[in-house]
């Protein structure tokens, strides 16, 4: 049984099809790079697994169950926009989830359980390199330490699936790279599954086990939106030999995109 199965998805909105035929099964621990043309679908296709896009015809199976119509805490999302609450320091901003969940009206807890809650978000800031931060507030960080806390926040309910909407966007390439290895050493640790849109081919590469690229293969120039984009290349990256045609595919990928 695959962990994801989308089976004959479409989505549009209204009179504009933006995504169309999506077949695709991933198993626990794939990384999935996801690749295209700015607006062709891919932010669209996360908030799917999320649950918080519904499709518009075919089925996103979760373990042979449909994906519930609300997100939860199976699945975790990191957006390129810090998402953290500016009020609360880090140490809050992770503690959080967990504190809704345990306490729904107040939202806060107290005594052991507290003290369990402030142990297990310690040892996420500690895991995403933020120990010393602890009492900061976001305005206090770099965008750097707000995405690692984004990441630490999502950790703290153990989704099964992480999903990443350009996260390293908004950084620094000297950040980025940091941000890589953190992100690498987080999914194999947690044996998470992971899909992540990127920009940035060479990012989505390095990463990625699996590049899926989004494309429109049916264009009508009198209908421009009759038609939804497709993931045209589904590549498998797990050995040298593979990265290397998958570059190949990408660069002409590029070139097309330029183009456009
Ligand atoms: N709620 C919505 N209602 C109507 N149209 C929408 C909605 N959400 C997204 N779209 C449209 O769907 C298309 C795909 O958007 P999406 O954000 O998925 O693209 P993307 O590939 O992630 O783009 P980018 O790489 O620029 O982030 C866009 O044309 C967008 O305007």
């Amino acid at each position: 049984m695959s962990l994801l199965k989308i089976s004959n998805v479409w989505k549009s909105y209204g009179d504009v099809q933006i995504l169309e035929q999506l077949n695709l099964e991933v198993e626990q621990g794939e990384f999935v790079s996801m690749v295209g043309a700015s607006g062709c679908g891919k932010t669209t296709l996360l908030k799917m697994i999320l649950g918080s896009e519904q499709v518009s015809k075919g089925k996103i199976l979760l373990e042979d169950n449909p994906i519930p119509p609300e997100p939860n805490e199976a699945r975790g999302i990191v957006f390129q926009k810090y998402s953290v609450f500016p009020h609360l320091t880090v140490l809050q901003n992770v503690m959080i989830a967990d504190e809704f969940s345990a306490s729904s009206f107040l939202g806060r807890t107290f005594g052991k359980q507290k003290r369990l809650i402030i142990e297990k978000a310690t040892d996420f800031i500690q895991a995403v390199g933020l120990a010393h931060a602890l009492n900061k507030y976001p305005h206090q960080l770099s965008g750097g330490m707000q995405q690692r806390l984004a990441i630490a926040q999502a950790l703290m309910k153990s989704p099964k699936i992480l999903l990443l909407d350009e996260p390293f966007g908004a950084l620094d390439p000297g950040i980025r790279k940091d941000m890589h290895q953190l992100i690498r050493k987080i999914w194999k640790e947690n044996k998470l599954t992971i899909f992540m849109v990127t920009h940035d081919i060479q990012e989505g590469f390095e990463l990625g086990s699996r590049l899926w690229v989004f494309d429109k293969p049916r264009q009508d120039p009198q209908a421009p939106t009759a038609y939804g984009a497709q993931i045209t290349y589904d590549l498998p990256l797990t050995n040298k030999v593979q990265q290397e045609a998958g570059h190949a595919i990408a660069e002409k990928y590029t070139r097309k995109v330029v183009n456009i």
